[in-house]
């Protein structure tokens, strides 16, 4: 039996238009998810109580497929699902093993849907989980890969190395097509605004895509944050908290005319810049869920416990762990 957990994610910048091989910054943050692999006999149980779905467990073998029994709607299953059942893939396929079994289960602090890359976490930990469990160690690089294959499958295509790469490395990474790498990050002082809901990542890209695809400006806009991204980039690299905070704002105004915020989102962004917070943007794919924020002082925290629609607001710091075995 083995047990991994990887990170959950910020995005410093550029979501959405890293999909379109603009570069985007996340940073790994402090909040993770756990996924347990026991070999078994064939077949695939899963136990996932975290899951939104009210905790479920399912047992089915590999090629009926037998829905589990819970009272929700089948896409909403399929859609809870997929990351887990890809991730069996993977390792199957890393391992050789097309024929193994297991009972897998997740543990995760990072809510479900919400921008913090729980899809990204969950499938980086499950692969080096199975794999371990198998006997085949995978070299980090190639976790990151399998993962993002995994994003890619469930979101039909429209996916980016962004968030399974920093997942599988921790710390602040840079991605820009298939060009992935650590980058160096000042502590950044992050205060994240958690609004309760989700948003669909499959159908929020879906959406920027068509977009793009109708309006010039639109697709101008995906390349207009990637110049935000670059010159965040030096920032960073400048250790400039100022300016990055500046830049996130920007970033955020172009999501939002990219149609993935939200009235909570905006809410939250708006009452950590009253706060005089040094920056706020939605993070990840946006539609609710989280906003991240950098404030030193306790000003943004405080705003976002007494904003409207605010669920929870907490700090989060940089998590320079990436993918690891807890227990074997
Ligand atoms: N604790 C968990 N147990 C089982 N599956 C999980 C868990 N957490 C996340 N998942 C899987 O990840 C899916 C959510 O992924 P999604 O990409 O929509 O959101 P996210 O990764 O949290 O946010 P974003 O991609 O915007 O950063 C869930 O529907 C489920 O399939
Ligand atoms: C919206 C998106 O850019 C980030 C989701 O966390 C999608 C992706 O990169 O796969
Ligand atoms: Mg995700």
């Amino acid at each position: 039996m083995v047990t991994a957990s990887a990170p959950g994610k910020v995005y410093l910048f550029g979501e959405h238009a890293v999909v379109y091989g603009e570069p985007a910054v996340p940073c790994a943050i402090g909040l993770r998810a756990s996924v347990t692999a026991h070999e078994r006999e064939g077949g695939l149980r899963i136990r996932a109580d975290d899951l939104s779905l009210s905790g479920f467990t399912v047992e089915y073998d590999g090629d009926s497929n037998n829905r589990p029994d819970i009272d929700a709607p089948d896409s909403l299953v399929e859609a809870a699902m997929g990351y887990v059942d890809e991730a069996v893939a993977q390792v199957r396929d890393a391992a050789d093993a097309p024929d193994a079994g297991f009972d897998i289960t997740i543990e995760s602090e990072i809510p479900l849907g919400a921008g913090l890359g729980s899809s990204a976490a969950v499938a980086a930990a499950a692969i080096e989980a199975g794999t371990r469990e198998l006997g085949v160690e995978l070299p980090s690089e190639e976790i990151a890969e399998r993962a993002y294959q995994v994003e890619n499958t469930v979101q039909n295509g429209q996916a980016s190395r962004a968030d399974t790469f920093c997942s599988t490395m921790g710390g602040a990474v840079r991605v820009e097509g298939e060009d992935c790498q650590p980058i160096d990050s000042p502590d950044l002082p992050f205060v994240i605004g958690y609004d309760g809901g989700a948003g669909d990542t499959g159908a929020l890209v879906a959406g920027v895509r068509d977009l793009r695809d109708q309006y010039d400006f639109a697709a101008d806009t995906v390349e207009a944050i990637g110049d935000v991204v670059r010159r965040g980039e030096r920032a960073l690299a400048a250790e400039n908290v100022t300016e990055i905070g500046k830049l996130m704002d920007f970033n955020h105004g172009l999501l939002s005319a990219l149609g993935v915020s939200s009235r909570t989102l905006d809410s939250m962004v708006w009452a950590a810049r009253n706060a005089d917070g040094l920056g706020a943007k939605l993070t990840g794919a946006g539609g609710g869920g989280c906003i991240v924020a950098l404030d030193e002082t306790p000003e943004t925290l405080t705003a976002l416990e007494y904003t409207p629609g605010c669920e929870e607001a907490f700090r989060a710091e940089l998590d320079t762990d990436g993918v690891r075995v807890e227990t074997e």
